[in-house]
């Protein structure tokens, strides 16, 4: 089956198609959604920071145009990307989500980082370019290691104080430089619950555009040590039985999969699918 939905740099010098707007405030949207017809949205004299060709939806080409201010348009509105995931479609917030990354990438490199001086878009490729330095910058990933830790039938949540309330989640953190993601794993879990752990299985990774992160999820079992929560990061760890879990993370979460596909394994249910 052809995919709904495939990343492509587009050339921007070529009218038509269809093209989502971000600003300060997440996308533009009005009563048919985030998707507006390219050479009308164009027309409405928006604050334009950068256009990008992003890729195809359902054959259409797809632009993006990243905003340099708020702005209103009669019969239109401003949500958030963490609300397209949360409610809408999976493939258009595959589009937003993916937009969202480039219109970041796109804002916090116009100018070089080594002299300063105005980067200019590659034609044909996903980078800008500093002509001076011959330096070509890249959208930036940033590779995050989460972990369900587990104890026979108790799985080991914890909150952070940034989280919904009540909500209780795996534990994460982002990879340094120098450390593979077992290594970040490992150090995460001391630094954030003081625990040991073992049998450290990769699971599966996921795309977390919020803002750039690509999360590789792992399950590892408990090996020793008592819960200390890792002040200011942690508010409260505990063990939780798969019969007692407490409210957890968005259903399209990595986070959540591990969970339920514990759950799931260890009470004899159909496995769940990791959303991609
Ligand atoms: N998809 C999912 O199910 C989940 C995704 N996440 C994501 O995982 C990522 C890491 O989780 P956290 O516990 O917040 O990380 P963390 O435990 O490493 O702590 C966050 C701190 O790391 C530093 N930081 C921020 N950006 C960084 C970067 N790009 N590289 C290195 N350090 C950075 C900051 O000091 C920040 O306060 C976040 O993007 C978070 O949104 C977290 C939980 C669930
Ligand atoms: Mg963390
Ligand atoms: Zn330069």
């Amino acid at each position: 089956m052809t995919p709904r939905w495939t990343t492509a740099v587009l050339d921007t010098q070529q009218p038509g198609g269809l093209a989502v707007v971000r600003g300060p405030d997440g996308f533009l949207l009005d009563d048919n959604g985030p998707l507006f017809a390219r050479e009308w949205i164009k027309g409405q004299a928006l604050p334009v920071l950068a256009e990008h060709g992003i890729g195809y939806l359902d054959g259409e080409p797809v632009y993006l145009l990243e905003l340099e201010s708020h702005t209103h348009i009669q019969g239109c509105r401003w949500q958030g990307l963490r609300a397209f995931m949360l409610e809408g479609d999976h493939t258009l917030y595959k589009v937003l989500g993916y937009a969202a990354q480039i219109g970041t990438w796109s804002r916090e490199h116009r100018f070089c980082g080594s002299c300063g001086l105005a980067m200019t878009q590659v034609p044909l490729e996903r980078a800008m370019y500093c002509a001076a330095c011959d330096l070509r910058s890249y959208p930036r990933i940033s590779p995050s290691m989460i972990v369900l830790i587990t104890r026979g039938d108790e799985v080991l949540l914890a909150r952070s104080p940034r989280f919904v309330p009540g909500v209780y989640s795996t534990l994460a953190g982002f990879a340094e430089p120098g450390e593979s993601a077992e290594e970040c794993l490992v150090r995460e879990v001391r630094e954030e619950v003081q625990l040991e752990v073992k049998n450290i299985q990769y699971v599966g990774s996921q795309c977390w555009p919020f803002p750039h992160s690509m999360m590789l999820g792992f399950h590892a079992e408990y090996a020793g040590g008592e819960i200390v929560p890792q002040a200011d990061e942690i508010e409260d760890a505990q063990w939780f039985n798969v019969h007692n879990l407490p409210p957890l993370p968005a259903s399209r979460s990595i986070a959540r999969y591990l969970i339920d596909l514990y759950v799931a394994r260890r009470l004899g249910h159909a496995e769940p699918v990791l959303p991609s």
